[in-house]
């Protein structure tokens, strides 16, 4: 039928994932509350948040190795919440992917369909193709001793791919490898979902991991979805406090909107470009790199202070900048050129262009 159509099986575009509501507790605790989520196929999402906020559980109530107390989960439009997590056809990839000691690495990758009866030419032919996609042919009789932990977590991708699902689940798969491997194999991962396209669903803490890989974040907070945003969005315009201190390092202003005048904790007067809808108390959301500091000169709008701390990394150097009532914020300033900073217990104006900043109500 499809054929005829002059469709081949690769254009018809499965993996699309809805969670209806979820809801999951262990005892008396609560670790997944009214999670709702509709995924494209093809798409990569991340689901991010601290330690206990309910990401493992969200993804194990999909790969079907827990039931959600109420809520639904589709896939293409099944309703698959209650079926077991082999008729879910979902390839699953734990940070401890465990592979077999003692079978090289085509045997590993085979041994999800010798367990499913698979006649061996058929499963030759999909080791061969899933090896040549996660390029390990080179290495198709190796032992996992003789290979790097990259190299066997490639191994672990491949024999979660090799039947083929439509969904690839990853719980912090580079959780257990150093910082520069880990570096190395999102970008392979990352590259991998482009060139395979099926929908990847992967949990971290790592908000760069995140931010680098994925095609939207789903932050996580005690069990609940905060926001669900491209990485720019959540970055850019953080939904809420938790997100913005979460997802990179952000400098919190208190301030309060009167008459459409933004006020400074020290009553200064914030830009009017900041538009407030009514009068509040509210949050001021400025990023280090968009923090502006200049030598104080005469009245300049902003925020008085004194520079407290520079500290040199590299790239950058950060500078901690503190007002006379106590408010300390910091500024990030690329080491681009050779222009002095001011110095350590210096008067500056710290500043910022309205639309680098979001305004949170409290
Ligand atoms: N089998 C279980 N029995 C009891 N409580 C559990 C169980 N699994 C998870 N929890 C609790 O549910 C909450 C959510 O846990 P979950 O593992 O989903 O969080 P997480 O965001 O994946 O955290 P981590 O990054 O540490 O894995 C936590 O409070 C946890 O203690």
């Amino acid at each position: 039928m499809l054929m005829k159509a002059g469709l081949t099986s690769a254009d018809v575009k499965t993996g699309g994932i809805v969670l209806n509501n979820l809801h999951k507790r262990y005892g008396r605790a609560t670790a997944v509350d009214s999670v709702s989520l509709t995924i494209s196929p093809g798409e990569f999402v991340s689901l991010l948040g601290p330690s206990g906020s309910g990401k493992t559980t969200t993804l194990m109530m999909i790969a079907g190795f827990e039931l959600p107390d109420s809520g639904q989960i589709l896939l293409d439009d099944k309703d698959i919440t209650r079926l077991p997590p082999h008729r879910r056809e979902l390839g699953v990839i734990f940070q401890n992917y465990a592979l077999f000691p003692h079978m090289t690495v085509a045997e590993n990758v085979a041994y999800p369909l010798r367990m499913r009866r698979m006649p061996k030419a058929e499963i030759e032919t999909r080791v061969h193709r899933v090896l040549d996609q996660v390029h390990l042919t080179a290495l198709a009789s190796r032992y996992p001793h003789q290979m790097s932990g990259g190299q066997q977590q490639r191994v672990a991708i491949a024999r979660a791919m090799v039947f083929e699902p439509p969904v690839l689940l990853l719980d912090e798969p580079l959780g257990a490898l150093d910082r520069k491997l880990r570096q190395h194999l999102r970008n392979e991962i990352k590259t991998l979902h482009k060139e395979v396209g099926k929908t990847m669903i992967y949990v971290t803490h790592d908000q760069d991991e995140a931010l680098a890989m994925s095609d939207r974040i789903a932050v996580m907070h005690e069990g609940r979805i905060r926001q669900v945003s491209a990485p720019q969005d959540i970055y850019r315009r953080p939904a809420d406090l938790f997100v913005a201190s979460f997802v990179g390092e952000v400098n919190l202003i208190p301030v309060k909107l009167r008459s459409g005048v933004l006020q400074g904790p020290g009553g200064e007067d914030l830009a009017a470009a900041h538009r407030p809808e009514a009068d509040m108390d509210a949050t001021l959301c400025v990023r280090p790199e968009h923090l502006r500091l200049d030598k104080a000169v005469g009245n300049a709008r902003g925020v008085q202070g004194r520079i407290v701390d520079m500290t040199f990394i590299g790239d950058a150097t950060i500078v901690e900048f503190r007002t006379e009532y106590g408010l300390q914020l910091t500024s990030k300033v690329l080491n681009v050129s050779a222009e002095a900073l001011p110095g350590i217990g210096d008067a500056c104006v710290a500043s910022w262009v309205a639309n680098d900043a979001s305004v949170l109500k409290e």
